[in-house]
């Protein structure tokens, strides 16, 4: 359901022979019953088996492996490193993408009422195709294109990737005080409702250019009912790029890492210059 300027999705391209995948303009693609309801219960067995969980009862709460993902750099870790399980290995020959295919996930753990903020994934810290699999419930995701406030968002100190405070529950660390809002007229934004085992493939703009994120609701309204939302895990599998940091073209340099650390060097000589005596 519509929340302030957040539609609906708009209508996915289904090729007749796939009726199974939805295609976005913005290059999203929703794999639908990616895996069965066996495969669904036996992986989350296997998740709710692991003991490196804790108790954080009503918070989102995540699992890595590969390079553990690092939500103050927002990028991977450098030493802390968890092998897949089989239960992602094991999928891995399914994906779509098979010219380079993913080395690192974060395992999330939803409850009702949970959600995760908008956030567009580091475009230098991963590879394009992002994957999230999902299990349990039904959430809606909203994507927007990014504008002027994700920019601003982005170039926020105490978000920087440099000087990131950010934590676990604030994947965009910003917590300074709220500057006056930017009005802005119609961002194209929009929610999709993603169902237990489907596979959601982020590529393209809608990769780069545009946020993703989950409102903490208990409820949701879906084709005009009621629906209580339940727990949900994902899966999110990420191909790290290894630091193979040359330089970035992407179409969205107002939410690009690589642009902005290039600015910062920038301002930084400039400032240099200004302050340097003769
Ligand atoms: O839970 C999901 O499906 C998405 C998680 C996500 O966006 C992330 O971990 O970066
Ligand atoms: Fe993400």
């Amino acid at each position: 359901m519509a929340t302030g300027q957040t539609k609906e999705a708009p209508s996915p391209y289904i090729d007749p022979a796939h009726p199974n995948i939805q295609r976005w303009e913005n290059g999203l693609v929703l794999y639908n019953d990616f895996i069965t309801e066996e495969e669904e219960a036996a992986i989350i067995a296997a998740i709710t088996n692991d003991d490196r969980w804790t108790a954080s009862a009503g918070k989102r709460s995540s699992l890595h492996f590969g390079p553990h993902f690092d939500y103050t750099t927002f990028a991977t870790s450098k030493t802390a490193y968890t092998p897949l399980p089989t239960y992602i290995t094991d999928l891995l020959p399914r994906l779509p993408i098979q010219d380079y295919l993913p080395d690192q996930a974060t395992v999330q753990y939803y409850p009702p009422g949970t959600g995760i903020p908008p956030h567009v994934d580091t475009h230098s810290a991963f590879r394009e195709a992002l994957y999230s699999l999902s299990l349990g419930s039904t959430v809606p995701m909203t994507f927007k294109r990014c504008g002027i406030t994700e920019a601003r968002r982005m170039r926020n100190p105490k978000r920087s990737l440099l000087k990131s405070t950010g934590t676990p529950e604030t994947p965009m660390g910003n917590t300074s005080p709220p500057k006056a809002p930017i009005e802005e007229t119609n961002v194209e934004s929009w929610e999709l409702f993603i169902p237990p085992r489907s596979l959601l493939l982020m590529t393209g703009p809608s990769r780069y250019g545009f946020t993703h994120g989950i409102r903490g609701r208990k409820f949701d309204q879906q084709n005009g009912q009621i629906v209580a939302r339940k727990g949900r895990y994902s899966i999110t599998m990420r191909t790290v790029t290894w630091g193979d940091d040359e330089g970035c073209n992407c179409d969205y340099p107002g939410v690009c890492d690589t642009r902005i650390r290039e600015e910062e060097k920038q301002r930084t000589l400039a400032e240099g210059t200004k302050s340097c005596p003769r």
